[in-house]
């Protein structure tokens, strides 16, 4: 049976990288640190997945099992030694954490002459996401081992869109996820001959990330924040209101004229519309209950440079085409206040204990002096 490593036992962990494994006959190995999770799976190597549908269909997935990397670190590594491919989904901002590991797997891949190929696909809301996993996991390695990597260790990027919201079930396993489902891994950058059922292999991941991040992740958070603006406690409460999705589509028409003029030859303009329109009927299933908070949350994070909003902005200014949708969210992203989120309480209190300008420059990384003047102005209009 073919060994998959996956970091992170998480909602897109076990509820969608889990399932597309186990489809493909691979015994999967969750690594995490909550060890509730984990030792679930150890006692009983199955779970249950739930699709948010009116059928409600219950799949069901064998053999698994878990890791605490906190506890049990060693045993990781054994496991990548021995793995047919190795994934994540635990955030962009925990993957330089499992960094050591990944290269200590490995090194004890060379030292036990295992040259069977092995890709890493890093499955986060990240564009680049792999490639910074590499970048981090080649800080531990040697020459040697780099020369290893060269050889026979692939790092592709990958994306994944399918809405799995949090969860709040007795059974610490059971995980309830809509029925859409899309995994693309650039296979440009793989170095194994392992092709899974499910998954759509791309030479150019580039256009497809951008679309999914500025079409899911951008309309997703425009939302959340608008909603939490206007004190909504969930997605589908937000979306009842009409001024919320006039702003979902007022940034989603700003996507569509950005992917047009970047990635024109992959896509139409009906495509997209179409694209855009099955997006929001996946926001508005009424069988999820998706918490403003959780796509709201890090909103530092989705704040940065190469980020949901920012980039789009920056991309779409530098081509002369208009971007007020996007601005009016950055402005409702400074004003997001969630006592829960730690990056929410750093933002905050950035902006009572520091002047604005600098705040808006560390957080979007954003110099063009224009751009950082027409944020400060939305940033004012929306402070409560
Ligand atoms: N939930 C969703 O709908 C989707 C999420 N994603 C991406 O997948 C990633 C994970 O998201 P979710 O599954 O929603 O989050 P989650 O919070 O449900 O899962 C993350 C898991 O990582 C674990 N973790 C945290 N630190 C760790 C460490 N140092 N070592 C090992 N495990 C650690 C947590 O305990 C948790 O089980 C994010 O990058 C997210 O953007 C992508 C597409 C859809
Ligand atoms: O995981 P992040 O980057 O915090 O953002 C949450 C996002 O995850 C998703 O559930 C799936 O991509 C989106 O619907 C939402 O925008």
């Amino acid at each position: 049976m073919k060994k998959a490593v996956h970091f992170g036992a998480g909602n897109i962990g076990r509820g969608f990288i889990g399932e597309i494994l186990n489809q493909n006959g691979f015994e999967v190995t969750f690594v995490d640190v909550n060890s509730t999770v984990i030792d679930a799976l150890n006692a009983r190597h199955a779970y249950e997945i739930g699709i948010a549908s009116p059928e409600h269909e219950k799949i069901a997935i064998s053999n698994v099992s878990g890791i605490n990397n906190k506890e049990n670190p060693e045993a990781v590594v054994e496991a990548i030694a021995a793995a047919d491919m190795v994934t994540t989904a635990i955030g962009p901002n925990i993957l330089p954490f499992i960094a050591e590991l990944c290269a200590k797997g490995i090194q004890a891949r060379r030292s036990a002459g295992n040259t069977a190929a092995l890709d890493f696909a890093a499955c986060e809301n990240m564009i680049g996401g792999t490639a910074f996993l590499f970048e981090k996991v080649s800080e531990y390695l040697t020459a040697e081992d780099q020369a290893f990597v060269e050889r026979y260790i692939g790092f592709p990027n990958a994306a994944v869109d399918r809405i799995v919201p949090g969860q709040h079930h007795e059974d610490p396993l059971y995980v309830e996820v809509e029925p859409f489902h899309e995994w693309v891994i650039d296979e440009s950058q793989m170095k194994s001959e392992l092709r899974l059922e499910g998954v759509h292999y791309a030479t150019d991941l580039e256009p497809f990330i951008e679309r999914k991040l500025f079409s899911v992740n951008s309309g997703h958070a425009t939302v959340a924040y608008n909603s939490a603006y206007k004190g909504y406690k969930t997605i589908l409460e937000g979306l009842q209101h009409e001024e919320i999705l006039a702003a979902l589509k007022a940034v989603q028409s700003e996507t569509r004229a950005l992917l047009l003029a970047k990635w024109g030859k992959y896509f139409t303009a009906e495509s997209l519309v179409e694209y855009h329109d099955v997006i929001i009927s996946r926001f508005a299933n009424p069988e999820i209950v998706d918490d403003v908070t959780r796509v709201g949350r890090t909103p530092i994070r989705k704040l940065g440079y190469d980020e949901r909003f920012i980039r789009p902005i920056r991309e779409l200014k530098e081509r002369g085409l208009g971007y007020a949708a996007h601005l009016d969210v950055v402005g409702k992203i400074f004003a997001y206040d969630d006592k829960e989120d730690p990056q929410s309480v750093e933002l905050q209190e950035k902006l009572t204990s520091s002047a604005l300008t600098d705040v808006i420059k560390e957080v979007t990384g954003v110099t063009d002096e224009t751009l950082i003047e027409e944020i400060k102005s939305v940033v004012k209009k929306y402070a409560k």
